[in-house]
């Protein structure tokens, strides 16, 4: 677990994170979301004891990280791919690593196999693509079979089966109880593997909610119809008593409306129907809405909200979202994350270690948003070494 209370830092005038206070849970993956410049980086070195902050706190497992005794053991963390050795080979900077920490030769065998740099850990880091820095990186934080992890930006240069396997990695090691902290700016990623969102604008917590629960809230539901009697359709609609928005493209959006209702409407009416279909906001689309107010870096152009477009904030249907009088933010959205799976959901699944990623040998990846890697009977790997009692400081 991860905790933060009234967590800031400072740098001159310059405030980079603002009285966060959140904690981050095991059991689910929790997303850390903010426009450039938010603070995420900035919060994460913090937690790592990279930043000193200017005030309030932050503790793993109830302790600062300078407390933490062969740390890698705890929490694992990859902030910067590119911040290794580049003359070191692969095997050596993990090697490095282990031995700062009593890890054992083998499990760094393990981990290179975990990410597939097996065929080239004899090589440089130096001429190591983004990609495969970022396994490297990914490889460097599972070495001490930690149960904290936390990824800045994890999936920055992999390919798309890069992608898959570690948003597959995250969840495994999320429904083995683990607690897993991932910032990404790839809203659609974050959508397919964060359970919980911390969203922070300007160094100030923005919402800490779960990931349907802030799509919800952030933005509008309508239905969309598409109809070729749309005069019709319109004079129904108008007797009972809905709002319908017509659409470039010919169609309706009705805001708020039942599509079963509609539906019964239309064929009351005898009225054609070529398309009836709720629609709601992407994670993207409600992630824009939330900290519309708080980016400060834009790229020419229109701003990143439609301004009076169909996606408005909840309870303010149809209305642009109102603007916040200069240095204030909207009240954060907090909903505790959902509970610890590791304690009421499903048996937790094998360690996903030992297992080359999706790709390596040949092997079928496993399917979109299913627990990636249960081998039955896998022996979880650090089980061994852990109960040897060579794991100090716990
Ligand atoms: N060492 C530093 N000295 C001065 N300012 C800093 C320092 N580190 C970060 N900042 C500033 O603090 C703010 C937060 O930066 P941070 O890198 O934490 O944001 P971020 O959310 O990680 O951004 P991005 O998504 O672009 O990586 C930025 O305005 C940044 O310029």
């Amino acid at each position: 677990m991860i905790e933060l209370q009234g967590l800031t830092k400072r740098y001159g005038d310059k405030t980079a994170v603002d009285h966060l206070t959140f904690t981050v849970r095991p059991g689910v993956v929790t997303g850390f979301l903010g426009p450039n410049g938010a603070g995420k980086s900035t919060t994460m070195r913090m937690l790592l004891g990279l930043d000193t902050p200017t005030s309030g706190d932050v503790r793993i497992d109830g302790k600062h990280y300078a407390q933490l005794s062969e740390p890698l053991k705890y929490i694992g963390a990859l902030l910067d791919a590119k911040a290794i050795h580049g003359g070191r080979t692969a095997y050596n900077h993990l090697l490095c690593l282990a031995q700062s920490n009593r890890i054992p030769r083998r499990r760094v065998d393990e981990v290179l196999e975990t990410v597939g740099l097996t065929a080239v850990a004899k090589k440089r880091s130096k001429g190591f693509s983004l990609g495969m820095g970022q396994r490297l990186g990914i490889a460097g934080a599972l070495l001490g079979d930690p149960e904290i992890l936390m990824f800045d930006e994890p999936v920055n240069g992999l390919d798309p089966e890069g992608i898959h396997w570690i948003r597959n990695l995250m969840k495994g090691l999320a429904a083995q109880g683990r607690t897993v902290f991932v910032s990404s700016h790839l809203m659609s990623e974050m959508a397919l593997t964060a359970d919980h969102l911390i969203v922070i604008g300007r160094g100030r917590l923005l919402a800490d909610t779960s990931m349907s629960e802030f799509i919800e809230r952030n933005s509008r539901s309508y239905v969309r119809v598409r109809t070729p009697q749309r005069e019709q359709f319109k004079d129904a609609g108008s007797a009972a008593g809905l709002t319908l928005v017509e659409s470039a493209d010919g169609s309706f959006e009705v805001p708020g409306a039942d599509a079963a209702a509609l539906g019964e409407l239309a064929a009351r009416h005898q009225l054609v129907l070529h398309e009836l279909s709720p629609q709601r906001a992407s994670l993207e689309e409600a992630f824009m809405q939330l900290t519309a107010e708080s980016v400060e870096y834009h790229a020419g152009g229109p701003g990143p909200v439609p301004a009076g477009g169909p996606w408005q904030p909840a309870g303010a249907p149809g209305q642009p979202a109102p603007p916040l009088p200069p240095g204030q933010v909207q009240p954060p959205v907090v909903q505790p994350p959902q509970p610890y799976q590791g304690q009421q959901g499903p048996p937790v699944p094998p360690s996903p270690y030992q297992q080359p990623y999706p790709g390596q040998q040949g092997q079928q990846g496993p399917p979109q948003q299913q627990p990636p890697y249960q081998p039955p009977g896998q022996p979880q790997w650090g089980a061994g070494w852990r109960d040897s009692g060579k794991r100090k400081g716990r």
